[in-house]
């Protein structure tokens, strides 16, 4: 039974179909710190892995990125990796470079053919945000709009209207990580993943974060979300929970949904 849309990479569906797809994301802050979390996430084996390259002290020098990025594809042992800039407006780390300069980088990354994905925030300027719809064009790269609020959760039909305006502004993956206040917010993601599947057709991610939130990370998929971000050693944001705590509740809920 499909709850969630795959991930496409050259055709073929993230994780051999299986759902939803695990991502563990790479926060290091130099090459070493990297390279060293990579090793230990690649041998639980998640789905994907996203590179946060805000917490990436180097970020200011494209070679350098570029260069950890071709070291991260060689030792991932096949696992399709998101490229990430998150701006502190939307709960990232503080960078020293403008956002011409996030693009430029963006552009060699992708250029380089050494991620599969590349996430950018809807919130961006138009002309930033087409400048990605284009770059993944161009490269085969798959691009995953996304939005974040850090404080609260807004309306389902707010969220909804999010994934639509993603789908509009030419994205391949919808994805939204909001706070919750209560436990209703937590429904209220799940309610607007749901309603999201009938109004778009693209893949949808979406996460309610922090402590209430984590449910959202253990069974969103249920509601159609193709993807939860887990801890492979370190967590990018609230609420996620490590690979093998979501692995265990993952093997129940897919036994007891067996038709
Ligand atoms: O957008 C997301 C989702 C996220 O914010 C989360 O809540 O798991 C973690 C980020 O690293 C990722 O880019």
């Amino acid at each position: 039974m499909a709850f969630t849309r795959p991930l496409e990479v050259n055709g073929k569906p993230v994780g051999g179909g299986g759902e939803p797809l695990v991502c563990a994301p790479l926060v290091g802050r130099d090459e070493g710190a990297v390279l060293g979390e990579l090793d230990a996430i690649v041998a639980k084996r998640p789905d994907l892995l996203e590179w946060r390259v805000d917490f990436f002290s180097g970020i200011a020098d494209s070679g350098r990125v570029v260069e950890l990025a071709r070291e991260i594809r060689k030792r991932a042992g096949g696992i399709p990796i998101i490229f990430t800039r998150r701006s502190i407006r939307e709960g990232g780390e503080t960078i020293g470079i403008s956002e011409d300069e996030v693009l430029a980088m963006y552009q060699a990354v992708a250029r380089s053919g050494a991620v599969d994905f590349i996430d950018c925030e809807l919130s961006s300027e138009p002309r930033h945000f087409a400048a990605a719809v284009e770059l993944a064009r161009e490269t085969g790269t798959k691009l995953i709009a996304s939005f974040h609020n850090f404080q609260k959760t807004p309306s389902a039909e707010e969220i909804v209207a999010t994934f639509v305006s993603m789908e509009k502004a030419g994205a391949d993956v919808a994805k939204v990580a909001v706070m919750p206040q209560g436990l209703e917010d937590v429904l209220t993601v799940l309610q607007a993943t749901l309603q999201g599947q009938k109004a778009i057709s693209l893949p949808i991610i979406s996460m309610s974060m922090g402590t209430y939130g984590s449910l959202s990370r253990l069974f969103g998929w249920v509601f159609g979300s193709s993807v939860s971000f887990a801890v492979g050693q370190k967590a990018s944001a609230p609420g996620q929970v490590p690979i093998e705590d979501l692995r265990k509740v993952l093997e129940v809920l897919q036994r007891s949904l067996k038709p």
